[in-house]
């Protein structure tokens, strides 16, 4: 758990983060959301002390992390930088393994480590163990980068803007990986990014940044039913927002009993209503995937698959209402 507590940093006169507090649970993502120059690096930048607070407390499990040694504060903390950061003298493998060899592991342990984390992020590593960064596109830097910050299995990980300048669909697939990453690992995190989409995408909370103050702090689904004031409804973007909210729900939420309209043939799924061939959703697909296909499909309902068997089936109306104000 991190807790913040009116956190504040003056450069000079000027104030770069005023007096903002939060709180991240366990194995929860945090977002920061805003414009450049809000205080969003400089906040993630306080919780690890690169950046010096004027006032205000970081707390770590409890722990009052001003109070702790540097060097302890830092191992116990995955950080990924804007622009990779990469140690460009060394290895793929002697980058993934920097914490991890701070900490003193075994080599055996360490190479496994290295090895698993470099698989678990496409990069085999009989090719790229051995390669320097500048051998690499940016977006296998990027991995490398990510792979390095969580190395060690680290509590807490904090991440300036880890996907950018990556082209979108590099940055659609990292973010894929991470997600996966996340939902069996359950590291805390903090993730600084201008892009609303991966904040929606990555996020269980989402605050809302301007001129160094904390405007409004949500679950995604709130932030974009509610948003408190202009400039939080300008971010959200308000005219994509029912697409948004369909993104953040699952098929398998609104999926309802199958009716006998649905016939395999082979590899085929056929209605036998319109006598069409259709295709399925797959139970973890988002409703904007279904909102699309229905759409595209010029049907009311699709059959929901699994292991090609029809498990259910989902109606346009559930669909909309699932994105629509609520009454
Ligand atoms: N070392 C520094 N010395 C003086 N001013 C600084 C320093 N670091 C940041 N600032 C100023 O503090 C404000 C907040 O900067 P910060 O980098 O936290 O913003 P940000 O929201 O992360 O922006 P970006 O998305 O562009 O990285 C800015 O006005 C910036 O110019």
């Amino acid at each position: 758990m991190i807790e913040v507590r009116e956190l504040t940093k003056r450069f000079g006169d000027r104030i770069a983060v005023d007096g903002i507090s939060f709180e991240v649970r366990d194995g929860c993502v945090l977002a920061l959301v805003g414009t450049s120059g809000c205080g969003k690096s400089t906040t993630l930048r306080m919780i690890n002390r690169l950046v010096d607070p004027s006032s205000g407390e970081v707390m770590i499990d409890g722990r009052n992390a001003l109070d702790m040694p540097l060097e302890q504060l830092r191992l116990g903390i995955g950080y990924v930088i804007q622009g990779i950061g990469l140690f460009p003298h060394w290895t793929v493998a002697r980058n993934v393994a920097t914490v991890p060899r701070l900490m003193g592991w075994e080599r055996e342990r360490i190479e496994a480590r290295v090895s698993e984390l470099l698989e678990l992020f496409q990069l085999d590593p009989g090719e790229f163990a051995g390669k320097y960064p500048s051998e690499l596109s940016g977006g296998q830097q990027q991995r490398v980068g990510v792979a390095r910050a969580i190395a060690a299995e680290p509590a807490v990980l904090l991440m300036d803007e880890p996907f950018g300048a990556l082209d979108p669909i590099t940055r659609q697939r990292l973010q894929a990986e991470f997600a996966a990453i996340q939902r069996r690992r359950r590291m805390t995190v903090i993730l600084v990014t201008h892009d609303m989409d991966e904040a929606f995408k990555l996020a269980d909370t989402i605050a809302v940044m301007d001129e160094g103050r904390i405007l409004q702090i949500a679950s995604p689904e709130e932030l974009l039913r509610e948003p408190r004031q202009g400039f939080v409804r300008t971010l959200v973007g308000l005219d994509d927002r029912a697409l948004r909210i369909l993104s953040l729900h699952t098929v398998d939420e609104i999926r309802r009993e199958p009716t006998g309209r649905w016939e395999v043939r082979g590899e085929t799924l056929i209605d036998r209503e319109s006598g069409r061939a259709v295709n399925g959703l797959g139970a973890g697909d988002t409703l904007r995937e279904a909102a699309s296909r229905i759409i595209w499909e010029a049907v009311e309902t699709l059959p929901v698959l699994e292991a090609g068997s029809v498990v259910g089936e989902v109606r346009a109306d559930d669909v909309w209402a699932a994105g629509g104000r609520r009454a």
